[in-house]
């Protein structure tokens, strides 16, 4: 008898997010750029992908698309297994807020609220409660369970940086989208919040998406994808600075 063995398959889980085709022109006629052209491209959960390309390589408007917070020309956008495309602006906005969490370079807290109201604001904007257990474990995996009564200008900038990660995290999104998160720190407080990011995909399970054009910040992702003139131009996995550093001299300029 021949015993034949089915190989297992491994379905794959849905992906955080998937781009399928996604193109972006900005403008009309002779003002029309292309700032993303038929870009496809799986963000499986639980990883960490950095971008990185040239100045005006369409790094931004990868991550605005990939977050809803710009429509595509053409293709489409899947985040959590949600088509962007079919949703009206109030559902957009629903999806954006409960699914996504942002971090910017400019830590984007409003000042005269408490860490701890800065960290549950998305909660509050979404009419949610805030679940008291999950707050506790955010703020202890960000380290500022002593600061939650403090203002936001009582803080460093990494410790600011720190409330925008946990605000990112307190939905408990889909994926946590970060535009440059380190550029506004020294490069000690940046490797903190880098490590943190690190941290959030290894022990939770979060996907994370990072434009940066630090190599030393990308080498913290488990794969950096580089764009040029709006599409893909190669990835890098488990990328080491130097690897990184040398496929961008090979792209041109930074
Ligand atoms: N709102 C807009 N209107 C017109 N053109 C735009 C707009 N936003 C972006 N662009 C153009 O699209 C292209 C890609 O821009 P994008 O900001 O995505 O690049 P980037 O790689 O993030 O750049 P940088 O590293 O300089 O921030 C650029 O040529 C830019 O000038």
């Amino acid at each position: 008898m021949i015993e034949t063995t089915e190989p297992v398959r491994v379905t794959g889980a849905e992906p955080a997010i998937r781009l399928s085709a996604v193109s972006k022109v900005h403008g009309s006629g002779d003002r029309a750029v292309t700032a993303l052209d038929a870009v496809s491209i799986d963000l499986p959960r639980g990883t960490f992908t950095a971008v990185m390309g040239p100045s005006g390589s369409g790094k931004s408007t990868f991550l605005h698309c990939a977050a809803g917070l710009d429509r595509p020309t053409s293709g489409s956008v899947l985040l959590g297994g949600t088509d962007l495309a079919a949703l009206d602006e109030k559902r957009l906005t629903e999806v954006r807020r409960e699914r996504v969490g942002f971090v910017f370079q400019a830590y984007n807290l409003v000042p005269s609220l408490t860490v701890e109201q800065n960290i549950v604001l998305p909660l509050l904007l979404g009419a949610g409660a805030p679940d008291r257990e999950w707050l506790g474990h955010v703020v202890r995996r960000v380290g500022l369970a002593d600061r939650l009564h403090h203002l936001p200008s009582q803080l460093s900038g990494g410790q600011q940086q720190r409330v925008a990660i946990a605000r990112a995290l307190i939905t408990r999104p889909d994926a946590v989208l970060a535009d440059e998160p380190t550029g506004a720190l020294d490069s000690r407080t940046g490797r903190q919040v880098l490590e943190l990011l690190r941290d959030v995909v290894d022990s939770t399970g979060q996907t994370v998406l990072m434009v940066t054009h630090d190599p030393v910040a990308a080498s913290y992702a488990d794969r950096v994808v580089f764009l040029t003139d709006g599409r893909l131009a190669g990835a890098l996995d488990r990328p080491s600075p130097e690897a990184v550093a040398e496929r961008m001299t090979q792209l041109g300029e930074w």
